[in-house]
């Protein structure tokens, strides 16, 4: 049997994590486990896609019934994978795909050991602000996601595959030739 995988999707926010991630794996059975978040939904955003969207209040009442495995504060808001997703595809023997900042990818490495797999996805900052302004996106995103990129850049070294975003078809070929590999090790 295939030992189920979490590929993590980890890297500087805006480097087109979810845009890759979700059109490497649309169709390929690996399922996607969206974080909970109490941040307010984005223009283009659709509920449950990315995240399940909970309020303050939620967040606060779910962890305090230990409902997250893993759980961040970054600036205002919170995010957290509900334990009972990752348990649910991992006792049913399916590989799955998260995308974290560097923390969680960290926490989930630790409990998971080797069948966390984390993929760093990664451009510079001023191709960050170009796709993000080209997009419509406020600038009070942009300037949040470049005050974090420092700290994001320096995770690359610890991650087991390191892929710099250029074009979206490259990178989509790269990630599902680095998910084959583990898939057919088995
Ligand atoms: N540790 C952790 N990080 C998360 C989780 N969900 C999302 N993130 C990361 O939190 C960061 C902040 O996200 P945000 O600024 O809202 O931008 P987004 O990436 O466009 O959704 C991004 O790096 C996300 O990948 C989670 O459940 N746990
Ligand atoms: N290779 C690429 N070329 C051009 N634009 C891209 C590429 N990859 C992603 N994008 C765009 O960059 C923006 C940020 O991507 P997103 O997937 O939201 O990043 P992240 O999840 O890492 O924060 C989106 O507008 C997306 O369409």
């Amino acid at each position: 049997m295939v030992k189920p995988y979490l590929f993590l999707f980890t890297g500087t926010s805006g480097s087109g994590r979810k845009t890759a991630a979700h059109k490497a794996l649309q169709g390929s059975g690996i399922a996607h486990i969206p974080s909970c978040t109490d941040r307010p939904l984005r223009d283009k955003e659709r509920p449950d896609m990315d995240y399940r969207y909970v309020s303050k209040e939620q967040f606060d009442q779910l962890a305090a019934e230990g409902f997250f495995t893993e759980s961040v504060r970054i600036d205002r808001h919170r995010y957290g994978i509900g334990k009972r997703y990752l348990d649910l595809a991992l006792h049913a023997g399916n590989s799955a795909y998260l995308i974290l900042n560097r923390e969680g990818s960290d926490t989930i490495r630790k409990l998971y050991g080797d069948r966390a797999i984390r993929i760093f996805l990664y451009v510079d900052k001023k191709t960050v602000s170009e796709r993000l302004e080209s997009k419509g996106t406020s600038f009070e995103i942009i300037n949040s996601y470049l005050d974090h990129y420092s700290e994001e850049v320096t995770y690359r070294k610890y991650c087991e595959h390191i892929i710099e975003n250029v074009t979206i078809e490259e990178t989509v070929m790269q990630i599902k030739a680095i998910i084959s590999s583990y898939l057919q090790a088995n």
